[in-house]
């Protein structure tokens, strides 16, 4: 009788994996598998070897199909336990490697997941040998970038971003959190190398994401709640089913005073530290903290920062939790940069940085003045006191008063003259160097725009005011973005020249070999929307 039961069940559950009926099939399994386990261990003293050997076998084989359901139900945790389980039934067994080699590729455990895949091929039954070769050379191409910080998108950037972005691995640089005594005192992200314009930091994969469409006419604030609340319970089943994710989450802050933050241990975040899976069940989840930490952390990918690599133009919103990119603190002078591949947020240094020095990005557009700077800052809910800052404050009065002569109407053009005044000023009395000439122009951004991009206004104010190619050169070397650059588009297209390269690595990172993929994404970059469409072929 029991032997039927078990029997039926068995078909069952083979029936509902075929149909990919992931929970029923994971559901008849467990009955399946403890029928087995009660038989096993109460094994009958007239149960033959060769009986007791079949029951194994069958049990080994269904704990790989639950393993396989469970992963297809994104249930790494369980479905990892019974690949253990199966594979200390038999070390070999081809669909367990190759199952485990699936999940271990979920999980960025890339060598193992090559071991498993390598075993796995040099089993005589492998069928699907041309399946698993792949899977191979996927995991040791992972492996590869995830342990070099190489990445190679070339390909992808000259097929006008075609098909689905490509998999990048997750990458820890040269970095690590240290307390940061000049943001709040909170925790921040530091060098602990030199490196150059461009050089990877870290590539990092959300730990859950929400995305929607914004519709061209209409609610965009009823698209942007709704995906806000998926996002929340995807957070919130990341946190149940992984104990890692709920330590990594729950070092990050909450909104509450700096200074008593703990520097979490950078082996946290090493993607292959410890096992990401043991949950302990009995947790319950603090979910107004959640909330919290979501409210101070969780970033967009519509910031002005940002280039959404591949969907440039698109009008769709993010917004993500990338655990390492919350350490990093607000610079009005950033010396590092975020770009969107997919899912994944790739942070480089926009500048050379020294070791020691801290990491920065803008939480927002920065080519704005002190006082609009500070309202974005406000609703962060912190003073940024950066050098920038700093010194701008110092003389505040005089920018109150030209931001306010621009609003009632000054010329443009007049509002340049008088702060390439208050610059040579600076730099008279001050000993003021390019840095500081191109924080205020960069405050006054949109006055000069203005004036460079109006035939009328550089034919009356031309000969005074500094030429574009000064500003963008200073803008190359200090911080800057796409807007600025497009004034020297012309030049900047030549690739071929040193510069072009420069400006490419600075603005998207090293992601590129080949120099003609730099010429196309810079080419890209500097156009402006609707030529960007004619370019992309849309
Ligand atoms: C995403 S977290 C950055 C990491 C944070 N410092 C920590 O220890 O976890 C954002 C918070 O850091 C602080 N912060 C970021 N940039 C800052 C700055 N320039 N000045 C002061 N506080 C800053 C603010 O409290 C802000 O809400």
């Amino acid at each position: 009788m029991e032997l039927q039961e078990m029997q039926e069940l068995r078909s069952r559950a083979n029936e509902l994996l075929l149909r990919e009926e992931w929970k029923d099939c994971i559901h008849v399994y467990s009955k399946y598998i403890a029928l087995c386990d009660g038989k096993i261990s109460n094994k009958a003293q007239d149960t033959s070897d060769q009986e007791d050997l079949k029951l194994k076998k069958s049990l080994c084989l269904a704990l790989s199909n639950r393993a396989e359901a469970r992963l297809r139900s994104r249930d790494f945790v369980s479905a990892l336990q019974d690949c253990s389980r199966a594979l200390q039934m038999d070390k070999t067994h081809l669909k367990t490697l190759v199952c485990k080699g699936k999940i271990s590729l979920e999980i960025d455990h890339y060598s193992e997941a090559s071991e498993c895949f390598q075993k796995a091929l040099t089993h005589q039954t492998c069928n699907n040998q041309d399946e698993v070769q792949k899977l191979l050379e996927r995991s040791r191409r992972l492996e590869t970038q995830s342990r070099t910080g190489v990445y190679d998108l070339s390909d992808w950037v000259l097929g006008k971003f075609r098909g689905k972005a490509p998999e990048l691995a997750e990458y820890l640089g040269p970095i690590q959190v240290q307390r940061s005594y000049n943001s709040g005192g909170g925790r921040g992200l530091f060098l602990t190398k030199n490196v150059d314009t461009g050089t990877l930091l870290f590539v990092s994969k959300p730990t859950a994401m929400g995305r929607a469409i914004l519709p061209e006419s209409g609610d965009h604030e009823s698209a942007r709640l709704i995906m806000w609340k998926d996002f929340v319970e995807k957070v919130h089943e990341c946190i149940s089913k992984s104990e890692k994710i709920r330590k990594m989450v729950y070092s990050l802050a909450a909104g509450e005073e700096e200074e008593n933050l703990v520097v979490p241990d950078m082996e946290l975040f090493r993607p292959d530290s410890e096992n990401p899976l043991h949950v302990e069940q009995e947790t319950s989840i603090d979910m107004d903290r959640i909330m919290k930490i979501l409210d101070v952390n969780s970033l967009t990918e519509d910031g002005l920062s940002v280039k959404k690599l591949g969907r440039l133009g698109e009008d769709s919103y993010g917004v993500g939790l990338w655990i390492l990119a919350s350490f990093i603190n607000h610079s009005c002078n950033p010396n590092a940069r975020r770009v969107h591949i997919g899912d994944r947020m790739l942070v480089h240094a926009s500048r050379e940085i020294r070791a020691g020095e801290e990491v920065r990005f803008s939480y927002f557009d920065v080519l704005l003045p002190l006082t609009k700077r500070r309202e974005f800052c406000k609703n962060w809910g912190f003073l940024c006191e950066c050098d920038r800052c700093r010194i701008e404050e110092g003389c505040i009065d005089e920018m109150l008063e030209l931001e306010r002569e621009y609003e009632s109407g000054l010329d443009p053009g007049e509002v340049v003259v008088k702060v390439e005044e208050l610059i040579l000023k600076g730099r008279r009395e001050k000993g003021w160097g390019k840095r500081e000439r191109w924080f205020f122009r960069a405050s006054f951004w949109e006055v000069y725009w203005r004036v460079l991009e109006s035939e009328r206004l550089m034919r009356k104010w031309g000969r005074i005011i500094p030429s574009p190619q000064s500003l963008v050169d200073d803008a190359i070397m200090i911080f800057g973005d796409e807007r600025v650059l497009r004034m020297a588009k012309e030049e900047l297209k030549k690739v071929g020249g040193e510069k072009g390269v420069r400006v490419c690595r600075g603005l998207y990172g090293k992601i590129m070999k080949k120099k003609q993929a730099m010429r196309a994404l810079l080419e890209l970059s500097l156009c402006d929307e609707s030529e960007k469409k004619v370019k992309l072929g849309d």
